[in-house]
């Protein structure tokens, strides 16, 4: 009994990426470069790949393993040669007491349904996704979908996290939610820490994964003003409005939420971020140059190759939510952009919204709505 006690203890944490996409990718490098020689973590990172055939014939999955690379979705970057890539899902998941979840959010229910009953139960995750579902009851974030579907418990990464920064090891941070557990929020600090990755953990799971999920509408907006060569000034604009209604809107869904989450890199880092960098941005910038002639679906096809937005679905889930409660006259930013997203409003209605969204306006005064 004592030997038993004492094996348990000393069993090493074994660590699965579910995805492996531009950020599950770097995800399962930065996980790779701690476990190798760790004494509490297996060396070796499984990571699960949606399988696809190249161009020139081979399978991803085995591009990945010959090459190291990702030669699709992180080419040139290698993941370290303790990152195994494949392309069966539960077989990539079976061991693992870690599990990193890391898809575009549109697939997780999916995943979750293939995965019910295949996992560990001791099994704990951590979800890097940015995105939510929307239920009859309401919006259920990622994390949430998680735990519900897998019966785990599920902490979020989420931040300022441009990936393609990271795979050149250039400095950034990243914020940790976490329900009940630091000591678990602390292990998986310890799995993705960097000197060029600081993280920090915050009691404040919803806040985290909102903040997170919320951003990429607002870098859809901050986009639009780019494709309308508006200036620097409305783009800020743009961000205070959009971080001042994820705020607002994370504190009325859940009522826990911390104002200080905000402050974290999850928060105004990732908004900063986002708006000025990411995909979400530079898509919307060509929906607007092209008048809105071509779908958000076309360019992300013809701009992203096979990398997935999150920010045109998150404006219909927000804009659901907002719709069955009424409340989209007190968010007019996030309003506006899934109505220009589906063509109801032109891209130009991002600086005139407060006609659409008739109980506010742009200035200060209208933060009473909240
Ligand atoms: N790329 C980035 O810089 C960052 C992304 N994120 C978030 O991480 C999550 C994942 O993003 P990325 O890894 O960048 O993915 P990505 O945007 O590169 O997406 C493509 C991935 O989706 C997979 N895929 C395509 N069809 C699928 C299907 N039917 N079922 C399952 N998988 C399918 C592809 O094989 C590929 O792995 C998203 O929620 C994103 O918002 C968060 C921080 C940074
Ligand atoms: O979440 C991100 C950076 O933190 C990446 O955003 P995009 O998906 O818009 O590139």
């Amino acid at each position: 009994m004592g030997e038993a006690v004492h094996e348990a203890a000393v069993e090493k944490f074994r660590v699965s990426v579910v995805g492996s996409g531009n950020w599950g990718s770097v995800a399962a490098k930065l996980v790779a470069s701690n476990t190798i020689g760790h004494p509490f973590f297996h060396d070796e990172v499984r990571m699960w790949v949606f399988e696809e055939v190249l161009p020139c014939g081979e399978k991803l999955s085995d591009a990945i393993n010959r090459t190291n690379e990702n030669v699709k979705y992180l080419n040139g970057v290698k993941l370290g040669k303790n990152v195994v890539a494949d392309p069966d899902l539960e077989n990539a998941v079976r061991e693992a007491n870690m599990l990193v979840f890391v898809t575009p959010h549109q697939f997780m229910k999916g995943i979750c349904k293939r995965l019910g009953g295949k996992i560990r139960s001791d099994a704990e995750g951590i979800s890097l996704i940015k995105g939510m579902e929307v239920k009859k009851e309401g919006p259920c974030m990622i994390s949430k979908l998680i735990t519900d579907m897998l019966g785990i418990n599920c902490c979020v990464l989420m931040g300022a996290n441009i990936a393609n920064e990271i795979a050149f090891e250039k400095f950034s941070e990243a914020t940790i939610g976490y329900k009940h557990s630091k000591e678990v929020a602390q292990r998986w600090a310890k799995l993705f820490s960097q000197s060029y990755f600081l993280i920090s953990a915050v009691q404040d799971i919803e806040g985290v994964e909102l903040c997170g999920t919320l951003k990429n509408v607002v870098a859809i907006a901050a986009g639009l003003v780019d494709g309308l060569d508006m200036g620097n000034n409305t783009k800020a604009a743009i961000m205070r409005i959009g971080l001042r209604e994820m705020r607002a809107l994370s504190k009325r869904l859940f009522s826990s939420v911390k104002d200080s989450t905000f402050f974290e890199s999850c928060g105004v880092a990732d908004v900063i971020t986002t708006c000025l960098g990411g995909r979400n941005r530079r898509v919307a910038e060509a929906f607007a140059r092209t008048g809105g002639k071509k779908s958000f679906n076309e360019l992300e096809a013809e701009l992203l190759q096979g990398q997935k937005l999150q920010g045109v679905s998150t404006a219909k889930e927000v804009y659901d939510v907002l719709s069955h409660r009424g409340w989209q006259g007190l968010f007019p930013l996030l309003t506006t952009v899934h109505k220009i997203c589906i063509g109801l409003l032109p891209p130009s209605a991002i600086v005139e919204y407060s006609e659409h969204a008739p109980n506010c306006s742009l200035v200060e005064g209208s933060a009473e709505c909240y």
